[in-house]
This record gives C-alpha cells, structure tokens and sequence, in this order.
C-alpha cells in the first residue's frame, strides 16, 4: 500500500516539488489547461452540429451554416491539437530543467552525505531519467483536466438531449470508475519498481565504469556484466506488470465502453421512435455516448500520472536528505585557529570519531596520522564542514563552522585531496575554481607552488587546454588538485592525503614551499607517511575514534605502535625526544612496557642506549645513517643532514623549513 504523504517524507518532498514546479510553469499550465479544454469543448459542440446539420439536411431545410460551422470546429480542432502538443512538450522541458537544476542544487548542497546515500549512478538516474518523468506532471494535469471535461460534457450532453440517455449512461459508469483507479494504483506500484530496478542498474553501472581497470584486471568483465544487469529480471517483471494493468484495463474499457454506448444508442432508438429524438439527435447522442465513455484516453494519462508521481516520489526521497545551513555570523578577522570540542561523528552504524578534541593554533600546522580506516579524512572533512559532526563543535578563530555563511566558509577553507576531482572547462579553470575572478598570474603561481607549471604548459593548448583532453598521472592530477588549493588562499588549508601520488622529492619540495610561506595559513594534513608527519609542527595520532596522543613526530616516533601506523621501515628514529607528547585519556602508547611508563612519568627518553638502537633497526630505521643509507633517505624524501648538529647521530630527520618547532598544537 502507498504509504500517506504525513508518514512518508518522501511523498510531502515529492507533492512540495511538484507545487513548486507547476507554479513555475503556471501560465504555460494555465494556457494548455485552456487550450485543452476548448479543443474538448469544440469536441462536444461538433456531434449537436452534426445532428443539427443532419436534420436540416433531411428536412430539405438551408443547411450551409450549420455544415460550414461543423467545417469550422474540425479545423479548430487540429489548430487547438497543434498547440496542446507544442505547449505539452514547452512544458515538460521546462519544469523537467526546473526540477533538474533544483535537485542538483540540492544535491551539491547537501555535499557527499547525498552521493553516500544513494550512490552516484542512482542520483544520476533519478537526475536524469526521474526528473524527465516527473516533469510531465505539470501538463498530465493539465491535460487530464481536458480529458475529464470530455466523458463530463458527454454526460451533460446525453442530458441535455434527454435525461434517459445520461441515466442509462450513469447506470454503467461506476464500473469504469472502479477501471480507472485500479489503473492508477496499480500503474504506481508498478511504475516505483520499475524506477527502482533502473535506479540499482545505473548504481551498479557507474561502480562498474568507475571500477573498469580493476574489472579489466580481475578478468570479472562477465561476472560484472551480470552484477550489472542483475535487477533486470524485476525490470522486466515491473515493466510487464504496468502494461499489463494498462492491457487489462484497456481490455475491460474495451468491453464496458461498447456496451454503455449501445445502451444510449438503443434508448435513443426507443426515444426516436416516440418522436422525442430526431435523427440528428440520434447521431449526436451516439458520439456524445463515444465521447463520455473516453476512458482510453483517461487510461493513457492516468497511467503516464502514475509513473509521473512515483518518479516524483523518488526525487522527493533525495530531497529528505537535508541541504547544509549556513549561518550568517561573519568571521573576524583571525589567524586560522582550529579548534575540535568534543567532535564525535557516526558512519554506518558505528561511532568513527568519538569525543574529539584539537586546539590548531593559527598558522601552525597540524598532521593527522593513524591507521587505515582510524578516521583521518572524516576528521579533515569536518574540520573545514565538508561535513558536520553528530556531536561537538567545530569553530575557525572562535566561530563555530555552522555559524559561518556559506562565502566566508569557503573562503576561509581550503582543501586538497588524494584523487582530487578537475572541475571546468579548461586546466586553468579547474585550477581557479571558486575564486571570483582568478587571474591567469595567480593561477600560474600556484600551479608553480605545486610543481604543476611544467607539465600544464607541456599540454597542447597549456592552460587553456580542457580537462578532458589533458591526459593526466595521479601524482599530477594531484598536484593540480594543489594548484588549486594554493590559489585558493584561506586562513585554513586542509590536505586530505593530497601528497601521497607524488614521489618523495616532489612531494618534500612541495612541503617545502607549502611549510616556507610563513605565518598566516593553518594546515591541516592527513598524512601516511613519517616524512610528512615530520614536517608538521605536531601530529595527532588517532586511534580507536580518539586522540591518542599530540606531540610533535619525533617525540611519537619512540613508540612502537606510534611507528607501526606508518608500517616497518618508515622513516626515522628518535632517541632525543622530550615526551612533548600529550596523551589522551590516560591511553599509553606503549602499555606493556612498564619501564618506559616510568621513564615517561620522568621525562626520560625509554630507549637512550644501543638497545634503542636495535628496536629502531628492527623497525627499519638505522641510527647510524652512512652515505649509502643518505641516498636510501632522500628516496624516501627525508634529508639526511638537515642541520649540521644533526648530521652526527640518530636525531629526528626533518624536512628543512618545516615543522616550526616551539609552537604547540595541543589537545
Ligand atoms: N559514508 C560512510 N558510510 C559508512 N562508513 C563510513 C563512511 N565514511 C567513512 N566510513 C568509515 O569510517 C571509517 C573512517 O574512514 P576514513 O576515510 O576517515 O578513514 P581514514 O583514517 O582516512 O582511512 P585511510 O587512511 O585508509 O584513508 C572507516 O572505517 C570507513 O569505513
């Protein structure tokens, strides 16, 4: 059973959108509701002058005017045809555009809880394909307005011509009354299965597309063929169903129809044979009969309402899912202080980041490390409100994100991402996007920033080449994701392991530039690597939906599980540290050894001996770097000698001009 719009939000979202949309095309609506009402008038008025005509013709009477009048209607008619079909498809065009554009918008503006939700085949689908029926809505009214004037003004005619003749009519009309909405029902369940296999179809499609090379390499192009298309069966089915309750309908309108206009017929006989009908009224009572018992018609537009209203629905339902609010406290001028307040956020099912607190002082920069799946990017992504946490609070230089209008939001924020999607026109565009008016000179810069000039001004038309025709490595498409968020500016720039495509020299000279713009920017960086780490100011570490520590990379480094979430043999050793690190909730990063719990307690360093020396070359690190292992770490994008008091011993490798050290990121 169709649930009723107040227990089903989607059907309110679905009739909401749907009001709106006739509203906007409302004087075209208004207009082919006329039109279609006189062509269904001229329809009524041509049977009585065809009988009229008729009678003056067989009473050997003047019968020019009337046959001229009949010549009249016909071709009223076909104009009036011509119009409705032209009004029909204006209307459809435009409210399907109307409702596109305000999906989309609803789709971009509530950002990626929708695409989580539905997926972005099905958004596609209900995009594309949904929107196109539901925009047939507003005419299908429109249109069935005229439909139901017709079998009415049959009605009344028969009346008019005599009360028999609708009396036997009515006799008969609640049968097809009981026809038309079994078609409507059964049409819109039909019509939302329907929907739906095409929905999970497109889902599974755009996975496939996305997923083509490792498709290709797994050699699955069948299996995934099959995955595919699997909701096809109940495509199928759904899609025999609705013309089988349209069949069967017809069938049925089919038998009742003929029936009820014999009836009329047969008593208009009766009736001409006690001289209360002339021929002529004969005739036009038959067509009057034809007319009221136009339940083809109506079967047609029902039908096409039905699919209509369940591809409503179906938008209605993406639209349950909240568009973000913004608020309107602008924000003060600031030096990019990020703070987390007891930030907790749930994804499916599941509690990823539970009560987190961070205090990011301005034009410091933070990394964010932890295993896979630890909540890194959830963190970035509600750090700069690409997301909003179910609990806690977020605030930029001490104004809560939600508070923020959407242009100071995004003006304060940067972002970068791994696999960062190129958006515009042209490679220039893609690298300007958001900013107002991006000048080439700026563009050029920060695609400079991002060591990206060189290749861009390799492509055909340099920056005026279009995305799709710059073919692109994943380390340069990353690097023009940077680009971007160099031009960008913002108090606050978040990298969502943007990095991690680039080869180590790319990426330390990167970290260089980005490090060595001085103050005035805030960072935040997701970061794998113990390179990158190395160069923040501090690292949170998160584990198990919490902070487990902040401190600054080479103070972390002397625990084992600190150094395994950057897997064995991944970057440097400490022996030095000064137990900076804060610990959060009493959690010990190194719980079974008692001895370093202690040497913690008295801000000893737990590994100062050779021994230290052996954990951290079981760990892949060696504490006494020769040339040959020089060469090992400037692969791996660390510099050996980064300071000449460094360069004696086992000392924390550090990325030059980074890592700004005396400033605290704190918890
Ligand atoms: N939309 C979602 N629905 C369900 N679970 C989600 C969703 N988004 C994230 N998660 C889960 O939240 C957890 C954290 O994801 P996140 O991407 O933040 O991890 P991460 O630390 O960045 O991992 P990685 O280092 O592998 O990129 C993961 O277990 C992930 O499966």
């Amino acid at each position: 059973m169709t649930p009723r719009a107040d227990d089903d939000p989607a059907a309110g979202h679905a009739r909401a959108l749907l009001r709106d949309a006739t509203r906007y095309s409302g004087a075209r609506c208004l207009v082919l509701c006329l039109v279609s009402i006189a062509a269904t008038g001229a329809g009524l008025l041509l049977p009585a002058a065809l009988g009229r005509a008729l009678d003056l013709v067989l009473a050997h009477a003047p019968a020019t005017r009337w046959v001229l009048c009949c010549a009249g209607l016909v071709l009223l008619l076909g104009l009036l045809d011509a119009v409705q079909t032209v009004l029909t498809g204006t209307v459809d065009a435009r409210t399907t555009a109307w409702l596109r554009r305000r999906l989309t918008g609803h789709v971009l503006g509530a950002g990626p809880r929708a695409a989580d939700r539905f997926g972005s085949g099905d958004l596609v689908a209900r995009l594309v394909g949904n929107a196109a029926e539901a925009g047939t809505t507003p005419a299908a009214r429109a249109a069935l307005v005229a439909a139901l004037a017709g079998p009415v003004g049959g009605v009344v005619a028969l009346g008019l011509i005599d009360w028999w003749l609708a009396a036997v009519f009515l006799a008969g009309a609640p049968v097809l009354a009981l026809l038309l909405r079994a078609v409507s029902r059964d049409t819109s369940e039909s019509a939302s299965r329907y929907q739906r296999a095409q929905g999970r179809i497109a889902a599974a499609l755009a996975e496939a597309v996305e997923g083509v090379r490792t498709v290709r390499a797994a050699g699955t192009e069948g299996r995934e063929t099959a995955r595919v298309l699997r909701p096809l069966p109940d495509l199928s089915s759904a899609g025999h169903r609705m013309w089988r309750v349209q069949g069967r309908a017809a069938a049925r309108a089919v038998a009742v129809a003929p029936l009820l206009q014999l009836a009329v017929v047969a008593v208009a006989g009766v009736l001409l044979t006690r001289d209360r009908l002339s021929v002529g009224e004969v005739l036009a009572a038959s067509r009057y009969a034809v007319l009221a018992t136009g339940v083809g018609v109506l079967v047609g537009r029902l039908a096409g309402l039905a699919r209509a209203r369940a591809a409503a629905r179906r938008l209605g339902e993406v639209e349950t899912e909240p568009a973000t609010a913004y608020g309107t406290r602008g924000l003060p001028d600031g030096p990019g202080r990020l703070e987390l307040r007891g930030v907790t956020a749930r994804r499916g099912g599941r509690t990823v980041l539970d009560g987190v607190d961070l205090d990011v002082p301005g034009g410091t920069t933070l990394a964010v490390v932890g295993r896979s799946g630890a909540g890194k990017s959830l963190l970035a992504a509600l750090a700069g409100r690409l997301a909003d946490p179910d609990a806690g609070e977020v605030l930029l230089d001490g104004v809560p994100l939600r508070e923020l209008p959407h242009e100071d939001l995004r003006g304060a924020v940067g972002y970068a991402f791994a696999r960062p999607a190129l958006l515009g026109g042209t490679v220039g565009q893609a690298i300007g996007l958001g900013l107002p008016s991006p000048s080439p000179g700026l563009v050029r810069e920060a695609a400079r920033t991002a060591l990206a000039d060189d290749f861009v001004r390799r492509l055909p038309d340099g920056y005026d080449t279009p995305v799709a025709d710059a073919p692109r490595s994943g380390g340069e498409s990353q690097r023009l994701g940077l680009a971007r968020a160099f031009a960008h500016g913002g108090r606050l720039l978040i990298l969502d392991d943007a990095l991690s495509s680039l080869d180590t020299v790319t990426e330390r000279r990167i970290t260089d530039a980005l490090f060595g713009d001085g103050p005035g920017t805030t960072r935040l960086l997701v970061a794998h690597r113990g390179a990158t780490a190395a160069c923040a100011d501090a690292v949170a570490w998160l584990d198990g939906g919490r902070v487990r520590a902040v401190g600054r990379h080479e103070e972390l480094w002397r625990f084992p599980e600190y150094r395994a979430v950057f897997g064995d043999g991944a970057g440097l050793d400490v022996t030095d540290a000064d137990d900076g690190a804060v610990f959060r909730d009493g959690a010990d990063p190194h719980p079974t050894d008692t001895d370093d719990r202690a040497m913690l307690r008295d801000g000893a360093d737990p590994h100062p001996t050779d021994t230290d020396d052996q954990a951290m070359l079981r760990d892949g690190a060696d504490p006494h770097p020769t040339d040959t292992d020089d060469q090992a770490m400037l692969r791996d994008g660390a510099n050996p000698h980064p300071t000449d008091t460094d360069s004696g011993g086992p000392r924390p490798v550090r990325t030059p001009g980074a890592g700004r050290a005396g400033r605290d990121v704190t918890a």
